[in-house]
């Protein structure tokens, strides 16, 4: 049964990943700022506050173990935005990660650049107290309480680099489009099924109220196994919930992704039909059939 508050009613809080604006000068080649930490405003700092507190309180018992433990031994708090310098030290220590300020969405090829290197792009600006449930661009908040925490794990700190590689040459290749819907049915949306319980470990979920409810809860999505393949047949929304999350047996699973050359199964679904978010496969491992009640009413 879904607890949340009608979702009608209830914004739906949303970080929107479309592709760089094409409109924007670079501010330099790899598209990095300064952050500007001491020019954050008493307000920025409150918006930062209200949500951190928000989410801090929902995501115990919801969030995986190891977005827990990431955020447990990173210097980040309800008070301020965080310094990108202060949290790029502990995370280079734990995983030579960096977290490096730039002001929106960037193009691809410098998106999956910096990852390969093992620097994540962070927006430097927060959303206005008037968005707090949806967002066009990632903001602070959703790069920095929905993606940093989980780069202090290992596997998934491994795992992001090898997909920034695994980026660069998809768009040699093409298919940059295939491999999105990977990062975002892993990075952004993905659950893993933990011994006690389903839990969040996509960024895109964990930085969102509603959807840290509805994700686990709710009975009108799809729950499926992941597939590699599966999923780089599905297509995805960017502005509204996920019709379907994709679930792990254990984050381990994601370092298989670096030992399977992708090449050949983009060959071979190139001749496939795409999939839609709400689409279910006679071979899909179903863990829960949804409803599709949200997104019916919706279209209603
Ligand atoms: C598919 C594409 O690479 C992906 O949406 C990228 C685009 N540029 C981005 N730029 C920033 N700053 N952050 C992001 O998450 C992304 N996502
Ligand atoms: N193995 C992928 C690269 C990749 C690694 C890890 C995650 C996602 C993609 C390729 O051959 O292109
Ligand atoms: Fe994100």
């Amino acid at each position: 049964m879904s607890t949340y508050t009608d979702s009608a009613a209830a914004p739906v809080e949303r970080v929107k990943h479309g592709l760089a604006a094409g409109d924007v000068v670079p501010p330099s080649p790899d598209w990095t700022i300064d952050q500007g930490w001491e020019n954050y405003t008493a307000e920025e700092h409150g918006v930062w506050k209200t949500l951190y507190e928000r989410q801090t309180k929902l995501l115990p018992g919801r969030a995986c173990d190891a977005y827990v433990e990431g955020m447990r031994d990173l210097p980040m708090g309800p008070d301020e935005i965080p310094d990108f310098r202060k949290l790029s030290e502990t995370l280079m220590r734990k995983t030579g990660w960096q977290i490096v300020a730039v002001p929106g969405l960037v193009p691809d090829d410098v998106f999956f650049e910096h990852l390969a290197n093992r620097r994540f792009p962070a927006g430097n600006f927060i959303r206005k107290p008037h968005e707090l449930d949806y967002l066009e661009e990632p903001d602070v908040f959703h790069d920095v309480f929905g993606h940093v925490p989980m780069l202090m794990n290992k596997v998934f700190a491994d795992y992001i680099q090898a997909y920034g590689a695994g980026g660069l040459r998809a768009h040699k290749l093409g298919t940059l489009k295939n491999l999105a819907r990977v990062y975002w049915y892993t990075v952004e949306f993905g659950l893993v099924q933990q011994s006690d319980g389903l839990r969040i470990y996509g960024a895109g979920i964990a930085s969102s109220y509603t959807e840290s409810i509805f994700s686990l809860d709710d009975a009108s999505p799809n729950r499926i196994r992941f597939d590699l393949e599966r999923v780089m047949r599905t297509n995805y929304r960017i502005d509204d919930f996920q019709e379907v999350y994709f679930v792990l047996n254990n984050l381990d699973e994601l370092l298989e992704l670096d030992r399977i050359d992708f090449a050949p199964l983009y060959a071979r679904i190139q001749s496939q039909p795409e999939l839609q978010p709400g689409d279910i496969l006679p071979v899909d491992e179903v863990l829960h059939r949804g409803t599709g009640a949200y997104h019916g009413a919706k279209k209603a």
